[in-house]
């Protein structure tokens, strides 16, 4: 930033400088002969390029060629300095009459008059044009006479420093003025108007054709307005403060290197400000600003004010670094002074050897950032402490350090949050009892953060779904939370706690799980055909995952609510529960829906949820008000006739309920000659008792689950009544209320390439669990060959290729089959079972139970 502050103020000067070579406002810059070797050198324009572009500035007038003159500006470094406004005593330098130079700055030495060089006769230094060379003025002369030209002139009366000023702060007023407080504002190019510029300058000065070459209508010139260019290129985004002068930006250097010029730290203060000043200071090279150097010491030092102290990530940072905050407080404390301008390598030993076994890493992004804010926030710089002196000892519970700590109390958080309107679902803020950390998951709706119990410091999970005013979102998302909460299944992810934010945001806190998806799984895998597992090992992998999901299925199902979004990355593996088995949890209920319904639930539904919506409903201990939803829960049950499930039905489904490991026990004690724990890492902890083929209506009728023909009659009877049917086939839907959840076609879709051919159709039907069965068989079949069975990347191919239900039976007869192993067991049910899920034909899909007892029988061969 610095450095393009200096080209800003150089270029932006140039013009202007030189004028100010006839005045009390010195220009300095080399000759063109000096130049030539510099250019020569730093360029790719070879020194003969540039002889030629010096002859031709030689041989007309640097005026007329500013091109050139921003180009020379450009190139040469001394050049980029430097401009000095002389003081009124400096008068005496001058010869009143002639306007010369006398004596150098200090009248040390009088300055050698041109004759004594050796001018041509176009040798002199004009006033105007102080810098117009004879071409015929050999090198040496052309150098001598650098020393001459890089002085400048005096002119009686004329303050020249004054006039600049005056017109910035004419050009600050009429430029910027209006665009105060404008958040967004870009500095755009401005075409000067002349008005502006302090007509003495403009009539003693400038000659016409001297100030049109600037005026920005020739595209050639090195205007301001071309200054202005760069400027907002440059200015564009804020400066980043440095942490040992706050807010404050060089602008220039003077000859000796230094620091001349900085924005003042007030500006650096509050962002809109920031802003309209920055700009307009940077389009200000004349200001003189005062340094306000404040040294990392000092703003360490400082007694900021809290709130500014905040890293928006620090909690998360300080409880993944397993630090307390006493410890961290403790180090801050250690630090050298200069930690900052250390080297990397000495800070990172500094912290590995205050700090072994942690992170280093964490902890330098961790004070760097404390470090920053609290130098940035260094409004009372030098203020003595409430407990001491300025520099002197640092009370622990004063220092910037405790401050910042201590700034992690929810009562803080809250009211920092507000000061800095942090979102309420921003890193460090507390919802439900949980301070929410990093994110650790995007779907389409809302992002899943990690979240720490404030209490007892456990690791959960936050999926915060932002509506604010959309009302449509709203209402998905209540639909979401009202039959997540339903839903108690060991497959199934949990919903601990949910809160509304009426206007902004759902909150639902569910348990972190931590090794990833179905999805991350089948990508380290890879294609079959260069698969990381065996092929034997990748379909009893697949077996055991994909019949929890199917458990979970069946557990919804019968609840009559419907998935509508099964796929690889709504199914989260949790290693942690079991070291043999891995926990395969179906997780978002977004596009989950009641089927089979009669009568609207929904607004009920809705009314209830916006009584309750500042409530935390604890799914396992409910306020009274969640009764409503029981009882509207058991009187659409006995409408819709859904199929009941008796204990000992639904005994039989392994993963209904209980523990799994409990059966899978029991499973295993019972299952007959069953080797199928060589793979158990992967797999379902237990084998059903029923098992074998069966396409058979008995053993559908027997499921615990609808089967398909109950489920398609069900979903078709009801399904102008099913308010959560409304949502998903909008061609039925004339409520009013409904209106705004969409006549979109595409609405219950969950993602394309899992899409059911059915739910493609115009006016597809009402979304069924065979939408479900059709996904899981797409899941399938993606687990075994690591290929979705419809992709194409033009969308209306893609849902042909559903729509007729093409896809690659090689593929998966390729891994079915190839998979037998020695034993020459192929897994011919599961390579059925897909091509059940598969059918095109609702009435010939196969039902979940099907599915299952086919996957299980190959399980038990093998
Ligand atoms: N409890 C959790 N623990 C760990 N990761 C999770 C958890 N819940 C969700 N995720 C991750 O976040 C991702 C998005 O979550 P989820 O599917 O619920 O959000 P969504 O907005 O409904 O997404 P979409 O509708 O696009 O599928 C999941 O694919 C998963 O990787």
């Amino acid at each position: 930033m610095s450095s393009a502050h200096r080209t800003t103020v150089r270029r932006g000067s140039n013009p202007i400088s030189r004028r100010a070579s006839s005045s009390t406002f010195k220009f300095q810059e080399c000759d063109g002969g000096d130049n030539n070797s510099t250019v020569g050198n730093s360029e790719a324009g070879s020194s003969s390029g540039e002889d030629s572009f010096c002859q031709t500035e030689m041989g007309d007038t640097l005026y007329f060629e500013p091109r050139k003159v921003y180009k020379r500006g450009n190139r040469s470094q001394v050049r980029s300095s430097l401009v000095r406004v002389y003081s009124e005593n400096e008068k005496g330098n001058f010869d009143h009459a002639t306007g010369t130079r006398l004596f150098d700055d200090m009248k040390h030495r009088p300055v050698p008059s041109l004759s004594k060089i050796g001018s041509s006769k176009n040798c002199g230094t004009s006033m105007r044009h102080p810098r117009r060379y004879s071409m015929n003025e050999n090198k040496e002369v052309a150098k001598k006479r650098s020393a001459v030209d890089m002085q400048d002139e005096y002119i009686p009366e004329f303050d020249f420093a004054d006039v600049v000023n005056k017109w910035q702060m004419e050009d600050d007023e009429n430029t910027y003025g209006e665009r105060k407080n404008s958040r967004d504002y870009l500095p755009r190019v401005q075409t000067r108007d002349t008005s502006v510029f302090p007509s003495k300058f403009m009539t003693d000065v400038l000659r016409n054709e001297d100030w049109n070459a600037f005026r920005g209508n020739n595209s050639e010139s090195a205007s301001p307005n071309s200054s202005y260019i760069l400027d907002s290129s440059h200015a564009q985004v804020d400066p980043i403060p440095l942490p040992n002068r706050p807010g404050t930006i060089p602008l220039t250097d003077d000859m000796n290197g230094n620091i001349v010029g900085s924005l003042s730290d007030e500006n650096a203060n509050t962002s809109n400000n920031s802003n309209n000043n920055h700009n307009a200071q940077l389009t200000n090279p004349f200001r003189r600003y005062g340094s306000s150097k404040v040294t990392v010491t000092e703003s360490f030092n400082s007694t900021s004010s809290g709130s500014t102290q905040f890293p928006d990530n620090s909690i998360s940072v300080i409880s993944e670094l397993s630090m307390s905050a006493e410890e961290v407080n403790d180090l801050i404390e250690k630090l050298p002074r200069d930690f900052l301008f250390m080297p990397y390598s000495s800070r990172k030993k500094f912290i590995v050897e205050a700090v072994p076994n942690k992170d280093y890493k964490l902890i330098m992004s961790l004070i760097k950032k404390f470090l920053l804010r609290s130098s940035k926030s260094s409004s009372s710089i030098g203020k003595p402490s409430t407990n001491g002196p300025p520099n002197g000892p640092r009370s622990r519970h004063s220092s910037v350090a405790s401050q910042y700590l201590s700034s992690f109390s929810p009562a803080y958080v809250s009211s920092v949050a507000s000061m800095h309107s942090l979102r309420p679902d921003d890193k460090g803020m507390e919802i439900l009892g949980h301070r929410l950390g990093k994110v650790i998951g995007f779907g389409a709706w809302g992002m899943i953060r990690e979240c720490f119990d404030t209490q007892s410091g456990a690791v959960r999970a936050m999926k915060i779904v932002r509506f604010r005013n959309n009302i449509k979102v709203k209402k998905l998302v209540i639909r979401e939370v009202n039959i997540w909460q339903e839903l108690k299944n060991d497959n199934i992810l949990r919903l601990l706690k949910w809160k509304m934010d009426e206007d902004y945001a759902m909150y639902c806190l569910s348990e972190k799980i931590s090794d990833g998806t179905l999805y991350d799984l089948v990508i380290s895998w890879g294609e079959y055909t260069n698969s990381k597992i065996s092929l034997r090992d990748r379909c009893i992998a697949t077996i055991r995952l994909s019949l929890q999901v199917i458990a979970a299925l069946k557990y919804m199902h019968s609840k009559s609510i419907v998935h509508g979004d099964v796929k690889l990355e709504n199914c989260l593996i949790d290693k942690s529960s079991n070291d043999i088995a891995w926990r395969v949890l179906v997780c978002d209920f977004g596009m989950g829906c009641h089927f089979g319904h009669p009568g609207s639930k929904s607004a009920d539904e809705w009314k209830f949820l916006a009584m309750h919506s500042n409530e935390d409903i604890i799914s396992t201990n409910r306020p009274e008000g969640t009764e409503f939803i029981s009882h509207l829960d058991r009187q659409n049950t006995s409408i819709s006739k859904r199929p009941s499930i008796s204990k000992s039905q639904s005994n039989l489904n392994i993963h209904n309920n209980g523990s799994v490991s409990k059966r899978s026990t029991d499973s295993l004690k019972s299952a007959r000659n069953r080797k199928s724990l060589a793979l158990t890492t992967y797999g379902v902890s237990s084998v059903p008792r029923h098992y074998g083929p069966s396409l058979t209506s008995t053993r559908i009728g027997n499921s615990s689950t609808p089967s398909l023909q109950d489920t398609r009659i069900t979903s078709f009877s009801f399904s102008k009544l099913s308010p959560t049917m409304d949502m998903t086939s909008p061609n039925k839907n004339k409520d009013k209320d409904n209106k705004n959840i969409g006549p979109d076609p595409n609405s219950h879709i969950g993602s394309l390439p899992y899409a059911a051919p059915e739910l493609l159709e115009p006016s597809p039907p009402p979304l069924g669990p065979s939408a479900d069965i059709w996904a899981l068989g797409v899941m399938l079949f993606t687990m075994l060959t690591g290929k979705l069975p419809f992709k194409h990347e033009y969308e209306p191919r893609l849902r042909a290729m559903i729509a007729a239900g093409k896809y690659d039976k090689n593929f998966l007869a390729a891994v079915c089959f190839d998979a037998s192993g020695r034993k020459k067991i192929k897994f011919q049910r599961t390579y059925d079972a897909i091509q059940g899920c598969l059918m095109v034909d609702m009435s010939k899909r196969w039902d979940l139970n099907t599915v299952q007892l086919a996957l299980e029988d190959d399980l038990i061969r093998i």
